[in-house]
């Protein structure tokens, strides 16, 4: 070797980088009653001069992957998010220009569209056609289910959806709750309340195929009733929004006697943004993955048979 500034090492370090991944970043700007959303998911790479903390541990050089993911958060609140593209060259900048060592960032951002549900028409005459709008729903397709059972004589069909995303980013409320001595939870007055439903409903046609309900109809009256209620209930928690869900869907479509829900309680969690002198009224949240409360629940018609599986999942 005829390097002299460099000990000889028998084996040599190649490319290398290193940040958080995946900082699942919710941001809500508030313009009166209504909100808009950002929701991306932020991933941070960073290289530079990194030889010695590979070779000898010396972390001189090191910003730590949780600055990375603080600073994610604190340009979320203080710069707001535009794009994914102006806020990626924003971080990207910020990283290689402040700090000495590192000479390349890269940025990778994905981001989750909504769009707002709309309010149901005795809703808008009630309330004014434009107040709410705070009720989202994730863009892309659900996925559509259905089972038909036959014994040559009587049918069964039970129809569903799964994967429908759905946010509100106000209107809900969680306190009064049970506490014992593991209760850490914070009671809440304003939060975000998310979900991906996972529903099925069965139907009560069972003999003439001349009288079977008409399915495509069907479906989108049901998934417009699971929305508009979700969108319109003011919830003290995610088991009363389920109950309205299933109790709008009876209540407006005769042909369904039996719906059963399976909400993950999505939690967005408010960013401590004090330690960046930023104060976080409301609008910047860490959207986890997991855990997640699981809130489910049949709904029935007032004289009917629970029939859909408490694990619908197979179905
Ligand atoms: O809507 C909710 N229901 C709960 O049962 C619960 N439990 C909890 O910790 N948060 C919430 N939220």
């Amino acid at each position: 070797m005829t390097d002299n500034s460099r000990p000889a090492r028998p084996v040599i370090l190649g490319q290398n980088q290193y940040g958080k991944a995946e900082n699942r970043v919710v941001k809500i700007t508030r313009d009166g009653a209504t909100h808009h959303i950002k929701d991306l998911n932020v991933s941070v790479a960073l290289s530079g001069d990194m030889e010695e903390v590979h070779y000898s541990g010396s972390n001189a050089n090191v910003l730590p992957t949780d600055t990375t993911k603080n600073t994610v958060f604190a340009f979320a609140k203080e710069y707001g998010i535009e794009s994914a593209e102006q806020f990626g060259i924003h971080l990207a900048r910020h990283f290689v220009t402040t700090q000495e060592p590192i000479k390349s960032a890269r940025i990778r951002i994905e981001e989750y569209a909504w769009e707002r549900i709309e309010n149901s028409d005795a809703n808008s005459r009630f309330i004014g056609a434009d107040e709410v709008k705070h009720s989202f729903v994730r863009k892309g397709q659900e996925t559509r289910v259905t089972q038909i059972t036959y014994d040559g004589e009587r049918w069964e069909v039970i129809s569903g959806l799964k994967d429908l995303v759905v946010m509100n980013s106000t209107n809900s409320e969680f306190w009064g709750y049970v506490k014992d001595e593991y209760t850490t939870l914070q009671e809440a007055y304003d939060r975000i309340l998310a979900t991906q439903v996972s529903s099925r409903w069965r139907f009560n046609w069972t003999d003439d195929e001349q009288k079977a309900p008409h399915w495509e109809k069907s479906y989108e009256q049901v998934r417009k009733h699971m929305l508009q209620a979700f969108a319109e209930t003011y919830s003290l928690s995610l088991q009363q929004t389920l109950y309205q869900m299933g109790a709008r869907i009876i209540n407006n479509r005769s042909e369904i006697d039996e719906v059963r829900f399976s909400l993950p309680n999505k939690h967005h969690f408010l960013v401590d943004l004090e330690p960046f002198g930023l104060k976080n009224d409301n609008e910047v949240y860490f959207a986890a993955d997991r855990p997640y409360g699981l809130i489910e629940a049949t709904i029935l018609r007032d004289g009917c048979e629970a029939k859909i599986p408490v694990d619908m999942t197979n179905l």
